[in-house]
Protein backbone atom coordinates (compact mmCIF):
# COMPACT_ATOMS: atom_id res chain seq x y z
CA UNK A 1 0.00 0.00 0.00
CA UNK A 2 1.49 3.59 -0.45
CA UNK A 3 -0.05 6.14 1.55
CA UNK A 4 0.40 10.07 0.82
CA UNK A 5 0.88 12.57 3.40
CA UNK A 6 -0.47 16.43 2.09
CA UNK A 7 -0.59 18.71 5.15
CA UNK A 8 -1.55 21.48 2.74
CA UNK A 9 -3.91 20.11 0.29
CA UNK A 10 -5.66 22.31 -2.30
CA UNK A 11 -9.07 22.74 -3.79
CA UNK A 12 -7.03 22.96 -7.46
CA UNK A 13 -9.13 25.09 -10.32
CA UNK A 14 -7.87 25.49 -13.43
CA UNK A 15 -8.92 28.40 -16.11
CA UNK A 16 -7.69 27.99 -19.85
CA UNK A 17 -7.35 31.14 -21.47
CA UNK A 18 -6.53 32.35 -25.16
CA UNK A 19 -3.70 34.76 -22.96
CA UNK A 20 -2.59 36.75 -19.87
CA UNK A 21 -3.50 40.48 -19.61
CA UNK A 22 -2.60 42.08 -16.80
CA UNK A 23 -5.64 44.21 -15.13
CA UNK A 24 -7.97 43.16 -17.82
CA UNK A 25 -10.95 40.92 -17.43
CA UNK A 26 -9.92 37.68 -18.67
CA UNK A 27 -12.58 35.25 -19.96
CA UNK A 28 -11.51 31.75 -19.84
CA UNK A 29 -12.57 29.26 -22.20
CA UNK A 30 -12.88 26.22 -19.72
CA UNK A 31 -12.72 25.84 -15.86
CA UNK A 32 -11.83 22.88 -13.46
CA UNK A 33 -11.79 21.64 -10.34
CA UNK A 34 -9.91 18.99 -9.63
CA UNK A 35 -8.78 17.69 -5.21
CA UNK A 36 -5.27 18.53 -5.59
CA UNK A 37 -2.22 18.52 -3.01
CA UNK A 38 1.22 16.98 -3.78
CA UNK A 39 0.63 14.09 -1.78
CA UNK A 40 -3.06 14.21 -2.93
CA UNK A 41 -2.47 14.09 -6.67
CA UNK A 42 0.33 11.04 -5.76
CA UNK A 43 -2.71 8.74 -4.26
CA UNK A 44 -5.15 9.97 -7.40
CA UNK A 45 -2.09 8.28 -10.01
CA UNK A 46 -1.63 5.61 -8.20
CA UNK A 47 -5.49 4.68 -7.54
CA UNK A 48 -5.46 5.15 -11.10
CA UNK A 49 -3.16 2.57 -11.86
CA UNK A 50 -5.02 0.24 -9.42
CA UNK A 51 -2.95 0.10 -6.35
CA UNK A 52 -4.00 0.79 -2.94
CA UNK A 53 -3.31 4.14 -1.67
CA UNK A 54 -4.57 5.82 1.36
CA UNK A 55 -4.32 9.17 1.49
CA UNK A 56 -4.06 11.19 4.55
CA UNK A 57 -5.01 14.95 4.68
CA UNK A 58 -6.35 18.10 7.06
CA UNK A 59 -9.71 18.86 5.11
CA UNK A 60 -11.67 22.35 6.64
CA UNK A 61 -14.31 24.18 5.75
CA UNK A 62 -16.38 24.38 2.15
CA UNK A 63 -13.27 23.83 0.16
CA UNK A 64 -12.29 21.12 2.38
CA UNK A 65 -15.78 19.68 2.24
CA UNK A 66 -15.72 19.78 -2.08
CA UNK A 67 -11.75 18.07 -1.70
CA UNK A 68 -13.71 15.36 -0.14
CA UNK A 69 -16.37 15.16 -2.34
CA UNK A 70 -14.31 14.92 -5.37
CA UNK A 71 -11.67 12.45 -3.77
CA UNK A 72 -14.79 9.93 -3.27
CA UNK A 73 -15.77 10.30 -6.47
CA UNK A 74 -12.69 9.26 -8.02
CA UNK A 75 -12.83 6.28 -5.25
CA UNK A 76 -9.65 7.51 -3.27
CA UNK A 77 -9.47 6.48 0.32
CA UNK A 78 -9.21 9.30 2.51
CA UNK A 79 -8.10 9.57 6.45
CA UNK A 80 -9.06 13.01 6.99
CA UNK A 81 -7.89 15.26 10.41
CA UNK A 82 -10.80 17.29 10.00
CA UNK A 83 -9.52 21.19 10.83
CA UNK A 84 -10.92 24.49 12.08
CA UNK A 85 -10.05 26.64 9.46
CA UNK A 86 -10.54 26.34 5.51
CA UNK A 87 -8.77 24.07 3.32
CA UNK A 88 -6.82 26.30 0.81
CA UNK A 89 -7.79 27.09 -3.20
CA UNK A 90 -4.93 27.05 -5.35
CA UNK A 91 -5.30 28.63 -9.12
CA UNK A 92 -3.85 27.51 -12.31
CA UNK A 93 -4.22 29.70 -15.50
CA UNK A 94 -3.63 27.86 -18.38
CA UNK A 95 -2.58 30.15 -21.70
CA UNK A 96 -3.22 28.68 -25.17
CA UNK A 97 0.62 28.89 -25.94
CA UNK A 98 1.24 26.52 -22.91
CA UNK A 99 2.27 28.73 -20.32
CA UNK A 100 0.97 28.00 -17.00
CA UNK A 101 0.87 30.31 -14.04
CA UNK A 102 -0.29 29.39 -10.57
CA UNK A 103 -1.41 31.31 -7.95
CA UNK A 104 -0.87 28.87 -4.19
CA UNK A 105 -2.54 30.02 -1.37
CA UNK A 106 -0.91 29.57 2.02
CA UNK A 107 -3.58 27.49 3.53
CA UNK A 108 -5.08 27.48 7.13
CA UNK A 109 -2.62 27.87 10.37
CA UNK A 110 -3.26 24.23 12.14
CA UNK A 111 -3.71 24.58 16.34
CA UNK A 112 -1.64 22.55 17.98
CA UNK A 113 -4.22 20.15 18.62
CA UNK A 114 -4.38 19.60 15.31
CA UNK A 115 -0.74 18.82 14.26
CA UNK A 116 -1.13 16.18 16.71
CA UNK A 117 -4.24 14.23 15.23
CA UNK A 118 -2.49 14.78 11.81
CA UNK A 119 0.95 12.40 13.13
CA UNK A 120 -1.52 10.27 15.10
CA UNK A 121 -3.91 10.02 11.78
CA UNK A 122 -0.42 9.20 9.68
CA UNK A 123 0.71 6.61 12.34
CA UNK A 124 -1.95 4.61 12.52
CA UNK A 125 -2.31 4.72 8.47
CA UNK A 126 1.29 3.41 8.28
CA UNK A 127 0.90 -0.19 9.45
CA UNK A 128 0.52 -1.32 6.35
CA UNK A 129 2.78 0.66 4.20
CA UNK A 130 5.53 -0.32 1.62
CA UNK A 131 6.17 3.40 1.01
CA UNK A 132 5.36 6.74 2.85
CA UNK A 133 5.26 9.99 0.02
CA UNK A 134 5.49 13.18 2.31
CA UNK A 135 4.23 15.83 -0.45
CA UNK A 136 4.20 19.39 -0.82
CA UNK A 137 4.57 22.76 1.34
CA UNK A 138 3.85 22.84 5.55
CA UNK A 139 1.03 24.64 6.11
CA UNK A 140 1.02 27.60 8.83
CA UNK A 141 1.94 26.60 12.16
CA UNK A 142 3.67 23.21 11.05
CA UNK A 143 7.28 23.91 12.00
CA UNK A 144 10.12 23.43 9.19
CA UNK A 145 11.32 19.89 10.84
CA UNK A 146 8.30 18.67 10.62
CA UNK A 147 8.65 16.66 7.60
CA UNK A 148 11.74 15.13 9.69
CA UNK A 149 9.92 14.07 12.56
CA UNK A 150 7.67 12.12 9.74
CA UNK A 151 10.46 10.69 8.23
CA UNK A 152 12.47 9.30 11.67
CA UNK A 153 8.84 8.13 12.58
CA UNK A 154 7.76 6.31 9.99
CA UNK A 155 11.34 4.53 9.43
CA UNK A 156 10.95 3.66 12.81
CA UNK A 157 7.64 1.27 11.78
CA UNK A 158 9.31 0.07 9.09
CA UNK A 159 8.50 1.65 5.93
CA UNK A 160 10.08 3.53 3.42
CA UNK A 161 9.60 7.45 2.41
CA UNK A 162 9.50 9.26 -0.43
CA UNK A 163 9.71 13.16 0.21
CA UNK A 164 8.37 15.81 -2.10
CA UNK A 165 8.79 19.35 -0.75
CA UNK A 166 11.35 22.07 -1.14
CA UNK A 167 12.81 25.08 1.03
CA UNK A 168 13.91 24.75 4.65
CA UNK A 169 11.13 21.53 5.18
CA UNK A 170 13.46 19.52 2.55
CA UNK A 171 16.90 20.96 3.79
CA UNK A 172 15.52 20.00 7.55
CA UNK A 173 14.14 16.40 6.67
CA UNK A 174 17.83 15.34 4.82
CA UNK A 175 19.45 14.34 7.55
CA UNK A 176 16.62 11.96 8.35
CA UNK A 177 17.76 9.97 5.36
CA UNK A 178 14.55 10.00 3.47
CA UNK A 179 14.84 7.27 0.63
CA UNK A 180 13.81 8.82 -2.49
CA UNK A 181 13.66 12.92 -3.08
CA UNK A 182 11.75 14.20 -5.53
CA UNK A 183 12.49 17.42 -6.77
CA UNK A 184 12.01 20.09 -9.61
CA UNK A 185 15.25 21.78 -11.28
CA UNK A 186 14.22 24.69 -8.84
CA UNK A 187 13.72 22.87 -6.21
CA UNK A 188 17.40 21.12 -6.57
CA UNK A 189 19.16 24.94 -7.16
CA UNK A 190 17.38 25.78 -3.95
CA UNK A 191 18.54 23.34 -2.21
CA UNK A 192 22.58 23.54 -3.36
CA UNK A 193 22.23 27.20 -3.65
CA UNK A 194 23.49 27.88 -7.01
CA UNK A 195 21.89 27.96 -10.94
CA UNK A 196 21.73 24.87 -13.11
CA UNK A 197 21.99 25.41 -16.32
CA UNK A 198 22.48 22.07 -17.65
CA UNK A 199 22.45 17.82 -17.24
CA UNK A 200 25.98 18.15 -15.67
CA UNK A 201 24.96 20.78 -12.84
CA UNK A 202 21.89 19.09 -11.91
CA UNK A 203 23.52 15.65 -11.66
CA UNK A 204 26.18 17.35 -9.76
CA UNK A 205 23.52 18.95 -6.89
CA UNK A 206 21.91 15.58 -6.74
CA UNK A 207 24.83 14.36 -5.43
CA UNK A 208 25.29 16.76 -3.19
CA UNK A 209 21.55 16.54 -1.53
CA UNK A 210 22.62 12.88 -1.60
CA UNK A 211 25.62 13.67 1.07
CA UNK A 212 23.03 15.54 3.02
CA UNK A 213 21.31 12.77 3.29
CA UNK A 214 18.78 11.35 0.51
CA UNK A 215 19.01 7.85 -0.59
CA UNK A 216 18.11 8.33 -3.82
CA UNK A 217 17.42 11.61 -5.64
CA UNK A 218 14.57 11.80 -8.81
CA UNK A 219 15.32 14.93 -9.99
CA UNK A 220 12.54 16.24 -12.49
CA UNK A 221 13.78 18.37 -15.49
CA UNK A 222 10.69 19.92 -16.87
CA UNK A 223 10.21 19.30 -20.50
CA UNK A 224 14.50 17.62 -20.48
CA UNK A 225 13.25 14.24 -18.13
CA UNK A 226 14.32 13.27 -15.08
CA UNK A 227 17.65 11.67 -13.13
CA UNK A 228 17.65 9.40 -11.15
CA UNK A 229 20.92 9.51 -8.78
CA UNK A 230 20.98 6.62 -5.92
CA UNK A 231 23.77 4.18 -4.80
CA UNK A 232 23.30 1.47 -7.51
CA UNK A 233 23.75 3.97 -10.34
CA UNK A 234 22.63 7.31 -12.06
CA UNK A 235 20.04 7.05 -14.97
CA UNK A 236 18.59 9.27 -17.06
CA UNK A 237 15.00 9.43 -18.38
CA UNK A 238 13.21 11.40 -21.41
CA UNK A 239 10.06 10.84 -23.03
CA UNK A 240 8.53 12.14 -26.52
CA UNK A 241 5.33 14.28 -25.75
CA UNK A 242 2.78 15.74 -28.31
CA UNK A 243 0.75 18.11 -26.70
CA UNK A 244 1.87 20.10 -23.39
CA UNK A 245 -1.82 20.53 -22.05
CA UNK A 246 -1.23 20.96 -18.01
CA UNK A 247 1.86 20.19 -16.22
CA UNK A 248 0.26 20.63 -13.12
CA UNK A 249 0.93 17.70 -10.96
CA UNK A 250 3.31 15.84 -14.04
CA UNK A 251 5.83 15.57 -10.98
CA UNK A 252 3.25 14.13 -8.53
CA UNK A 253 2.34 11.61 -11.37
CA UNK A 254 6.16 11.08 -11.98
CA UNK A 255 6.57 10.18 -8.32
CA UNK A 256 3.43 8.03 -8.60
CA UNK A 257 5.19 5.90 -11.71
CA UNK A 258 8.02 5.58 -9.82
CA UNK A 259 6.47 4.23 -6.46
CA UNK A 260 4.72 1.57 -8.57
CA UNK A 261 6.99 0.48 -10.30
CA UNK A 262 9.25 -0.44 -7.06
CA UNK A 263 10.83 2.72 -6.13
CA UNK A 264 14.51 2.26 -7.00
CA UNK A 265 16.46 1.77 -10.84
CA UNK A 266 15.79 2.03 -14.33
CA UNK A 267 12.46 0.45 -14.30
CA UNK A 268 10.95 2.62 -11.98
CA UNK A 269 12.43 5.15 -13.64
CA UNK A 270 11.13 4.42 -16.80
CA UNK A 271 7.76 4.08 -15.46
CA UNK A 272 7.96 7.74 -13.62
CA UNK A 273 8.29 9.40 -17.07
CA UNK A 274 6.14 7.31 -19.10
CA UNK A 275 3.51 8.96 -16.22
CA UNK A 276 5.30 12.74 -16.35
CA UNK A 277 4.95 12.46 -19.92
CA UNK A 278 1.24 11.25 -19.85
CA UNK A 279 0.80 13.55 -17.04
CA UNK A 280 1.25 16.87 -19.48
CA UNK A 281 -0.89 15.87 -21.65
CA UNK A 282 -4.11 15.83 -19.76
CA UNK A 283 -5.78 18.82 -18.69
CA UNK A 284 -5.53 20.82 -15.33
CA UNK A 285 -4.16 17.65 -12.86
CA UNK A 286 -5.65 14.72 -14.48
CA UNK A 287 -3.69 12.00 -13.42
CA UNK A 288 -2.80 9.54 -15.87
CA UNK A 289 -4.75 5.79 -15.84
CA UNK A 290 -2.30 3.03 -17.53
CA UNK A 291 -4.06 3.40 -21.11
CA UNK A 292 -2.74 7.14 -20.83
CA UNK A 293 0.78 5.55 -20.85
CA UNK A 294 2.92 4.86 -23.52
CA UNK A 295 6.29 2.92 -23.03
CA UNK A 296 7.71 3.00 -26.37
CA UNK A 297 8.12 6.68 -26.04
CA UNK A 298 10.55 6.37 -23.17
CA UNK A 299 14.10 6.38 -23.34
CA UNK A 300 16.43 5.59 -20.23
CA UNK A 301 20.21 5.90 -20.46
CA UNK A 302 23.10 5.92 -18.07
CA UNK A 303 24.86 7.99 -20.96
CA UNK A 304 24.11 11.10 -19.13
CA UNK A 305 24.51 14.26 -21.49
CA UNK A 306 26.38 16.34 -19.37
CA UNK A 307 26.18 19.12 -21.39
CA UNK A 308 22.69 19.30 -22.55
CA UNK A 309 21.33 23.07 -21.29
CA UNK A 310 18.09 22.65 -19.16
CA UNK A 311 15.19 24.27 -21.71
CA UNK A 312 13.95 26.13 -18.45
CA UNK A 313 17.75 27.11 -15.99
CA UNK A 314 17.21 26.83 -12.62
CA UNK A 315 18.34 29.55 -10.30
N1 LIG B 1 6.92 20.39 -21.18
C1 LIG B 1 7.11 19.08 -20.97
N2 LIG B 1 7.36 18.23 -22.00
C2 LIG B 1 7.57 16.92 -21.79
N3 LIG B 1 7.55 16.32 -20.58
C3 LIG B 1 7.33 17.10 -19.52
C4 LIG B 1 7.09 18.51 -19.66
N4 LIG B 1 6.89 19.02 -18.42
C5 LIG B 1 6.98 17.97 -17.57
N5 LIG B 1 7.25 16.82 -18.22
C6 LIG B 1 7.42 15.47 -17.63
O1 LIG B 1 6.88 15.47 -16.31
C7 LIG B 1 7.94 15.35 -15.34
C8 LIG B 1 7.63 16.20 -14.13
O2 LIG B 1 7.58 17.57 -14.51
P1 LIG B 1 8.22 18.74 -13.63
O3 LIG B 1 9.67 18.57 -13.51
O4 LIG B 1 7.70 20.02 -14.21
O5 LIG B 1 7.58 18.42 -12.20
P2 LIG B 1 7.13 19.36 -11.00
O6 LIG B 1 7.67 20.74 -11.14
O7 LIG B 1 7.42 18.62 -9.77
O8 LIG B 1 5.55 19.38 -11.25
P3 LIG B 1 4.33 19.52 -10.21
O9 LIG B 1 4.88 20.17 -8.97
O10 LIG B 1 3.31 20.37 -10.92
O11 LIG B 1 3.82 18.14 -9.99
C9 LIG B 1 9.20 15.75 -16.10
O12 LIG B 1 10.36 15.25 -15.52
C10 LIG B 1 8.91 15.16 -17.47
O13 LIG B 1 9.11 13.76 -17.45
O1 LIG C 1 1.96 24.73 -2.51
P1 LIG C 1 2.53 23.33 -2.68
O2 LIG C 1 2.07 22.43 -1.58
O3 LIG C 1 3.99 23.33 -2.89
O4 LIG C 1 1.94 22.77 -4.05
C1 LIG C 1 0.55 22.62 -4.22
C2 LIG C 1 0.25 22.28 -5.67
O5 LIG C 1 0.71 23.29 -6.57
O6 LIG C 1 0.93 21.07 -5.99
C3 LIG C 1 0.14 20.27 -6.87
C4 LIG C 1 0.89 20.07 -8.15
O7 LIG C 1 2.10 19.42 -7.91
C5 LIG C 1 -1.18 20.98 -7.03
O8 LIG C 1 -2.24 20.06 -6.98
C6 LIG C 1 -1.23 21.98 -5.90
O9 LIG C 1 -2.01 23.13 -6.19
Amino acid sequence: MILTVTPNPSLDRTYEVQSLQRGEVIRAETERMDPGGKGVNVSRAVAAAGRRTVAVLPLGGAPGALVAELLDAQGIEVAPVQIAGATRSNIALAEADGVLTKINAPGPELSSAEQERLLETVRAQSRDADWIACCGSLPRGLAASWYADAVTRAHAGGARIALDTSGRALLEALPARPDVVKPNAEELAQAVGRPLTTVGDALKAAEEVRGMGARAVLASLGADGQLLVADTGVWFGTARVATVRSNVGAGDSSLAGFLIAGGSGPDALASAVAHGAAAVGLPGSVMPTPADLDPSAVTVTTDIPLDRELTEPAS
